[in-house]
């Protein structure tokens, strides 16, 4: 069968980015720590977020128009898509050795955020830049030079898989 673009943009990915093993160690292990705190952290990235994007809340109805931090904290609608974003990037983690799976789970979120939610996909690009800058502050001490390598590698996989999903959203709208 004819391949998409989107699906050629992940073979070219595959090629020059794959994550060696050591480097889904570094990733896992680091992971884990995070996961462990899974809500702590994953609002305090989404609050980085929306402070640093302030466009970025436009999508969410019920916190769009909010400034304050602290009020953001207690937004039930920010604390559940956080919960969700964490929860998606846990099985991507825990499947880095099944890229079946990597790609199914990520293009699924890609599918809704291009065709419900209506999200530019510029902004998984941000967020995951605030996602690697928040867990290298939390853990200074696992976030090595090596470790750094590795977690740009997801960043980038987490975008390229998403954005391939839009790709083919645009191309194939009704499936
Ligand atoms: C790695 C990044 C992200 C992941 C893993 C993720 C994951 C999810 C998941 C699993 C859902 C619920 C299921 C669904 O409706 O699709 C969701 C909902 C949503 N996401 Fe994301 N998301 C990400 C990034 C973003 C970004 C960057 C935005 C906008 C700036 C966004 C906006 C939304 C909105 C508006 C909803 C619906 C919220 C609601 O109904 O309360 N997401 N996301």
């Amino acid at each position: 069968m004819e391949k998409v673009q989107g699906e050629m943009e992940i073979e070219r990915w595959e090629r020059s980015e794959e994550i060696s093993d050591a480097e889904k160690k570094v990733i896992q292990e680091i992971w884990s720590r995070v996961y462990a705190n899974c809500e702590d952290v994953g609002v305090s990235i989404l609050i980085r977020f929306f402070v640093n994007f302030p466009s970025a809340k436009q999508y969410f109805s019920q916190f769009k128009h909010m400034e304050d931090p602290l009020e953001m904290e207690r937004s039930l609608q920010l604390r559940k898509h956080a919960r969700r974003v964490m929860g998606a990037i846990n099985t991507v983690v825990e499947n880095l050795n099944d890229s079946e799976k990597v790609s199914s789970v990520l293009a699924l979120v890609g599918k809704a955020h291009a065709l419900k939610h209506k999200v530019e996909p510029i902004y998984f690009k941000k967020l995951t830049g605030v996602m690697l800058e928040v867990i290298a502050e939390e853990y200074p001490n696992d976030f090595t030079p090596e470790a750094h390598g590795a977690w740009t590698k997801m960043k980038t996989l987490i975008y390229t898989h998403v954005t391939a999903a839009y790709k083919e959203s645009q191309r194939d709208p009704q499936t």
